[in-house]
């Protein structure tokens, strides 16, 4: 049981470990370009869970991706600042820098790629894709493990071996360790990160491969071999949604566990509000590659202005009558063509509420306090209905809306 305090936590006078601004990123295919994320802003705290989420073709996978340069071609971030609290590239790269911030977009690849487990890390949807099916897992996670040393050993800008740091297909297009390619103390290493991810037996199982592994099982050894750089934010992308509901929730709460033990900060990207709920101190809404709404949890699941997360919000099992069916928002994601779109609401089209103004580019509604809309009429209604009593957002984060407010139960 975790209590909504939880979110109290990360203050809102928290740091930011990551300030992303203004990022786009586009395909540029054959058959046009397509704006898969649009002039995107948010900030991830040190030590908070920040999700995203939206549905699916929002751009929330190219936005993960866009973090660590791992957007492939025919795509690439056209514009925007990925700015990342490090001191040390910071001191190195003083024109890449704001303080103790680093535009990630200004360092030297080379660099950049060296950040990629000691400082970032990922997750995703199929534990099987983040393993080469011909090495042990111990193996690879021990891989990860000298990665990480390597990393610690020299200055950050003369790393070369960035490759291998161990996750997916950036293993294989890096260096494939061979059997005896790690020493002993990794390999233990990798046995201690196994055994704490909850994997029983973790010596024998060290010893096996990816095929001989569950799916949740498989699952935890991928957080396992994400760890083993000891990164500050681990991107977490869809990281329960192929497993069944017992085994996603023992996940999410390891993920949980692990979060607050190392208080890592963690990007969680997901189209389930459930974990959303159960997961995050503050969610960016995206749809259509921009993000709509923003806010703590409290402003999300209990005063959303924007008509797409109460649509979400609609489509989610109420719990006190679990057997009523979804209610998808009706219509689809637009395709995101930049022929197609124009400087509009990109939601108008399925928006129960739409009027002549959303064909113009929305403004950016302040809610108060860190909630925020892209939406005419959220302006409109809400600048003159909620009439709050000075103050009310401001110390505490948004503290005095949870007061009374049933957030505690949504969390399990
Ligand atoms: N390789 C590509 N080429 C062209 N367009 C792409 C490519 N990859 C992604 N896109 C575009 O980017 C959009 C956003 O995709 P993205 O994978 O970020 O969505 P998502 O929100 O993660 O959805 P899902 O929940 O399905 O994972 C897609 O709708 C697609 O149009
Ligand atoms: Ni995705």
């Amino acid at each position: 049981m975790v209590d909504a305090d939880t979110d109290a936590d990360v203050g809102a006078d928290a740091r930011d470990l990551l300030q992303v601004r203004d990022l786009s990123t586009r395909f540029f295919t054959e058959r046009g370009q397509v704006n898969a994320v649009e002039s995107v802003d948010f900030d991830v705290r040190e030590g908070e869970i920040l999700g995203i989420v939206g549905e699916s073709g929002s751009g929330k996978s190219v936005t993960a991706l866009s973090l660590v340069d791992l957007v492939e071609s025919p795509g690439r971030v056209t514009e925007g600042e990925i700015r990342y609290r490090d001191p040390e590239l910071a001191e190195e790269f003083p024109d890449a820098a704001d303080g103790e911030m680093v535009d990630l977009r200004e360092l030297p690849e080379r660099v950049r790629r060296a950040l990629r487990g000691p400082s970032f890390s990922m997750i995703f949807q199929d534990p099987m894709s983040s393993f080469n099916p011909s090495l042990t897992v111990g193996e690879q996670i021990a891989e990860a493990v000298e990665v990480q040393r390597r990393a610690n050993a020299r200055p950050r800008s003369t790393r070369s071996r960035t490759q291998g740091y161990g996750l997916g297909s950036y293993l294989l297009d890096g260096i494939v360790p061979g059997r005896d390619y790690t020493d002993p103390e990794s390999r233990d290493r990798a046995v201690e990160l196994l055994d704490q991810v909850g994997i029983p037996d973790p010596a024998e199982r060290a010893e096996e491969y990816p095929h001989e592994f569950s799916g949740g099982m498989l699952q935890r050894a991928m957080i396992a071999q994400a760890l083993a750089g000891e990164p500050d934010l681990l991107i977490a992308d869809e990281p329960t949604t192929a497993l069944d509901v017992t085994i996603q929730a023992q996940i999410l709460e390891l993920l949980r566990e692990i979060q607050a033990e190392r208080d890592m900060s963690v990007l969680l990207i997901t189209h389930d509000l459930g974990v959303i709920a159960r997961m995050s101190d503050r969610v960016c809404v995206m749809y259509a590659g921009e993000v709509v709404e923003r806010g703590t949890l409290a402003d999300i699941f209990e005063e959303s202005v924007h008509p797409y997360t109460r649509g979400l919000l609609g489509s989610i099992p109420d719990l006190a009558e679990p057997a009523r069916r979804l209610q998808p928002i009706e219509g689809s994601v637009p395709s995101l063509r930049d022929a197609e779109m124009d400087d509009r609401c990109f939601f108008a089209d399925r928006c129960p509420k739409a009027m002549e103004d959303c064909l113009e580019k929305p403004p950016e509604f302040d809610a108060g306090g860190e909630h925020g809309a892209k939406c005419v009429l959220a302006e409109r209604e809400y600048s003159e209905a909620v009439a709050l009593p000075e103050g009310f957002f401001d110390d505490g984060g948004g503290e005095a809306k949870r007061t009374g407010a049933d957030g505690g139960e949504r969390r399990e």
